[in-house]
């Protein structure tokens, strides 16, 4: 890492805090900079005053483009990377047909090291800087994760996924497999780098009630980890999950009777709760990673953002690449947005402000990451990514012509695509620069 600081000048934004709750959350700063040290933020200003501040410092000029912080896709699947775009099946048709046996293929290590390599330079090249990975249900394929993700400085929070009934009968593993491979690799990775384990059961469907104790027992051995599954994505899916569990209240309930509900637990979808798992997840300030791709894509349903909100349930975002339509966490943004819109007096109306917000700091709050990432706070890793469209792109027609800094914001999640980030760096490091 280079200590040699070093100060960006840029448009820059940020939300350093969340604009559900402060309608100024929205931070602009038209000629900035950003001073960087060490792999952190030392000062946010005005160009004009760190240059004057600091006038020996090294200047990299970032103008033309709009820097923001790195994105936090909080859902997304490291196996699934060659099978984006299976569409036109809902949920448990896509599982078997499309995801399951592309999944089984990563018993084959070669084979998964090259996915990880695809997986984790599809990340950081669509400006997501932190991820909550779904890993494999191979150890030595989540390894090959962790390792990939080590080469490019991901900071990456991952595990591997278990289950043990309902998938193909070579991804299935034992309660105490589950427990023995789970420890072994929480022990070799968390808190290792930029690396944290998240403990990570399929879905209760494919989970018995000794599997979760299994996952309980590894959390309560080691407090620290995350924990992270899917939960009330699809009508089928949940009717299957109440038939399986009949002794407990709700789906909600199945994770919550294994003690896997708490602080650092993020949840995907939740698309169909029900009033008493909202407040259940609000009173564990646990999270609920919202994936409107992937809810478009398979027909899961709409998020009722709005229930969420108005239970007081932490919301973050997530592309849950591959049932999901890729990796940029801007297209998601969008999609929320989008699908909010269509939701009509249902729907919480998104600004720019909000979609920036949902992308970079609620997954950091989510993963209990929020002192070190998510904005540009001072003291924070240099985690970012430029917007900077090329010539001749209309994107870049847009940036050329705005008439306010909102305009670029918005102009960016609305038609922005990874290939107009110019670069993305992490604790300081450029990790992507377009040729
Ligand atoms: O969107 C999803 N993708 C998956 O891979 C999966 N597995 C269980 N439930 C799931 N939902
Ligand atoms: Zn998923």
């Amino acid at each position: 890492m280079t200590s040699t600081p070093t100060l960006y000048r840029a448009t820059f934004m940020h939300t350093p805090t969340s604009p559900f709750a402060d309608p100024h959350a929205l931070h602009t700063s038209a000629d900035g900079g950003v001073l960087v040290e060490g792999g952190l933020i030392r000062a946010t200003g005005t160009y004009a005053d760190l240059k004057a501040t600091h006038p020996e410092v090294a200047v990299q000029d970032l103008r033309g483009g709009l820097l923001l912080a790195g994105f936090i896709d909080t859902h997304v699947h490291f196996p699934q990377v060659r099978v984006v775009g299976g569409l036109g099946m809902p949920l448990l048709e896509w599982l078997e047909r499309n995801a399951l046996p592309e999944e089984a293929r990563l018993a084959d290590q070669t084979y998964a090291r090259a996915v990880a390599q695809e997986f984790t330079r599809a990340l950081v090249q669509s400006g997501t800087t932190t991820a909550l990975v779904f890993g494999s249900h191979f150890a030595p394929a989540v390894d090959l994760l962790f390792e990939e993700a080590s080469r490019l400085g991901l900071r990456t929070v991952a595990g591997l996924v278990v289950g043990d009934r309902l998938l193909r009968p070579e991804l299935h593993t034992t309660p105490q497999r589950a427990y023995d491979e789970g420890l072994a690799l929480a022990q070799k990775w968390h808190g290792v780098g930029r690396n944290l384990y998240a403990v990570t059961p399929r879905f209760s469907l494919s989970a018995s009630e000794g599997l979760l104790e299994a996952c309980g027992a590894l959390m309560r051995q080691m407090p620290d980890l995350r924990f992270t599954s899917h939960i009330n994505e699809n009508d089928a899916e949940i009717a299957t999950v109440r038939e399986l569990f009949p002794d407990a209240p709700d789906y909600l309930g199945t994770y919550e009777q294994a003690g896997l509900v708490g602080r650092r637990s993020v949840l995907a979808h939740n698309v169909h709760p029900t009033d008493r798992e909202l407040g259940v997840m609000a009173a564990h300030d646990c999270t609920a990673a919202h994936c409107p791709c992937s809810n478009s894509a398979l027909g899961s349903g709409f998020f009722p953002l709005g229930r969420h909100l108005a239970a007081g349930v932490h919301v973050s975002l997530g592309t849950d690449v591959g049932g999901g339509t890729g990796f940029s966490m801007l297209k998601e943004g969008l999609q929320a947005y989008f699908m909010q819109q269509l939701l009509g007096p249902e729907g919480v109306p998104l600004t720019p402000a909000h979609l920036l917000y949902l992308a970079t700091l609620a997954g950091a709050q989510a993963l209990d990451l929020q002192d070190q990432v998510g904005d540009f706070s001072v003291g924070k890793q240099f985690d970012a990514a430029l917007v900077k469209p090329a010539a001749g792109t209309p994107l870049r027609a847009v940036f050329d012509h705005a008439d306010s800094e909102d305009r670029l914001l918005a102009a960016t999640f609305a038609s922005g695509t990874s290939a107009d980030l110019a670069a993305v760096w992490m604790g300081g490091e450029v990790v992507y620069s377009r040729a």
